[in-house]
């Protein structure tokens, strides 16, 4: 029996907690100290539709965590309609409205020169919340700046009057062809910059011939990511490994049945970090709606209105954080014929070797972690064993086709980068992405060609040295 609008009004408080989204009614009363974005989100839609702030934050099977008999049903149909003339007619925020005009007068893309160019554009261009999300990082934010620093105590030690007419860029990773050895790494929601979210970025990897790492929280489902890749498109699937076993397993053979060819396993991210500017997000957009900050009424500790843990802390909520060498690997490795990389290895190469992983994805999770290429290097001198049998990638900071170059000649299959495909997709959408491709082709090109090489394999330590003083740093827009 459909229901009306008036029952769900009546359902607004803690004790009875009715929500709509995309007019079917859920009650979600109990569920309400479980949501891993805090009760209080959930309770300022309570008795009405909370369709405009669910979408962009949650996949399509997030409903499918509350059981069967808390999905109420439908709504009627005029209440329906009242609900949609609403959303229709909702007054927008003043932060939309900024974030529209900034999107009417960006640059052409063509325009875009570089990754930082495109960052800056993004910035301008997103909303609050995807910019705190995508831009905060943990603490003092030491190890966002020093990953990207880092690169500038690599200089290229170039090799010259070296044929360089006839150059090519492509590697193979995990045995899968590329057209550049650059990797877009899982990152959640997409969809908070962009409609379009994660198929932004599947489109345009599959137009430049890349690969794509789809995160364990993308704001689409598995599916709908794989329905916009193109017939064998390669994309990989980065998995926060439940608590659970049973649910980390079923979501493993989920992704391995529709297609996706390797699992990334994140190792470093178990807790979350403390990301206070994606934190503070929700109350400076309260703010600017208030038009100036709350009265002040008394002091108060702990969490009262809700989630200290921002959106990227609230998405890793249920990660299992007792994983081990022991037991983790063998687990993953009985669960899927797919190829297994561990994702987030700072100090424990030699351990992923003898857990005999396919392959390491050298990164941190912010803080004050070293800088991956710091760590890349000291594994390239002290261990070199650990490049024979296992791929290693890194992330982190990587924004120029030269980062790209110095780390394969200290021995990585690839680099992974995160934000730039988020920034991109969130200013120009699948095109974005395609452009951001395209520099970072041209700058590998360019730099291989200067440097004297015409081939990725052709790359090795003797081309880059690392110095110890502190250059100056590298110009940011
Ligand atoms: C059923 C009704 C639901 C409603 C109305 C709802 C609403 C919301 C809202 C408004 C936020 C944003 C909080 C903010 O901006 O500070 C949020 C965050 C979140 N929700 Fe839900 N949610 C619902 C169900 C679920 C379910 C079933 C899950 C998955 C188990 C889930 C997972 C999350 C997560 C991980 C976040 C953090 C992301 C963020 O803070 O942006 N939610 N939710
Ligand atoms: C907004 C954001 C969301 C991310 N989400 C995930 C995720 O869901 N899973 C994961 O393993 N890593 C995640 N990461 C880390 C990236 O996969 C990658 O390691 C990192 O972004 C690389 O650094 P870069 O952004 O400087 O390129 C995220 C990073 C950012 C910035």
């Amino acid at each position: 029996m459909p229901l009306t609008l008036a029952e769900v009004k009546n359902h607004n408080s803690k004790k009875f907690c009715w929500v709509i989204i995309k007019n079917n009614v859920y009650d979600v009363t109990e569920f309400l100290d479980e949501h891993p974005g805090g009760a209080a989100a959930i309770l300022k839609y309570a008795g009405r539709d909370a369709t405009a702030a669910y979408e962009p934050i949650h996949p399509p099977g997030a409903l499918k965590h509350l059981p069967p008999s808390k999905h109420l049903g439908p709504l009627d149909e005029t209440s329906a309609k009242t609900v949609s003339d609403a959303q229709a007619n909702r007054v927008k925020t003043k932060d939309d409205i900024r974030s529209e005009i900034a999107h009417k007068y960006k640059p052409p893309l063509y325009r875009i020169l570089s990754l930082p160019e495109m960052e800056v554009v993004a910035r301008r261009v997103m909303t609050h919340k995807a910019l705190a999300y995508y831009s905060s990082s943990a603490d003092d934010q030491t190890a966002y700046f020093e990953n990207a620093r880092a690169f500038s105590r690599f200089f290229f030690r170039a090799r010259v009057l070296r044929p360089v007419s006839r150059c090519d860029p492509s590697t193979h990773i995990l045995g899968f062809p590329s057209s550049i050895p650059v990797l877009a790494c899982g990152t959640g929601l997409a969809r908070l910059g962009h409609p379009d979210g994660e198929a932004n970025i599947t489109r345009g990897c599959h137009a430049r011939g890349a690969i794509q790492m789809v995160s364990s929280n993308a704001s689409l489902s598995y599916e709908q990511i794989m329905a916009a890749a193109a017939p064998g498109q390669t994309i990989f699937f980065q998995l926060y490994k439940d608590a659970r076993d049973e649910v980390a397993e079923r979501r493993v053979h989920d992704v391995e049945a529709l297609g996706y060819k390797a699992i990334f396993l994140t190792v470093d991210a178990i807790v979350p970090g403390k990301r206070e500017f994606d934190i503070r997000s929700p109350w400076y957009l309260e703010e600017q709606e208030r038009g100036g900050p709350l009265e002040y009424v008394e002091e108060q500790t702990g969490t009262p209105d809700g989630n200290l843990l921002g959106t990227a802390g609230a998405l890793i909520s249920g990660t299992d954080q007792d994983m081990t060498w022991e037991k983790t690997i063998p687990w993953l490795r009985r669960v899927t014929k797919l190829p297994i990389v561990v994702k987030g290895i700072e100090c424990d190469a030699l351990l992923a070797k003898e857990a005999g992983v396919d392959g390491i994805l050298i990164s941190n999770h912010g803080g004050t972690a070293f800088p991956p290429m710091e760590i890349l290097y000291r594994l390239r001198m002290q261990h070199p064993e650990c490049f024979n049998g296992m791929e290693v990638y890194i992330d982190g900071g990587i924004t120029r086709g030269s980062d790209v170059v110095k780390a394969l000649c200290l021995g990585a299959t690839a680099v992974g980068l995160g934000r730039p495909f988020l920034y991109a997709q969130a200013a120009y959408g699948a095109k974005g992405v395609e452009k951001i491709l395209e520099i970072l082709d041209n700058e590998i090109l360019s730099c291989m060609r200067h440097i004297g090489v015409t081939s990725v394999a052709e790359l090795n330590p003797s081309l880059v040295e690392r110095v110890d003083w502190e250059p100056y740093y590298r110009a940011r827009l």
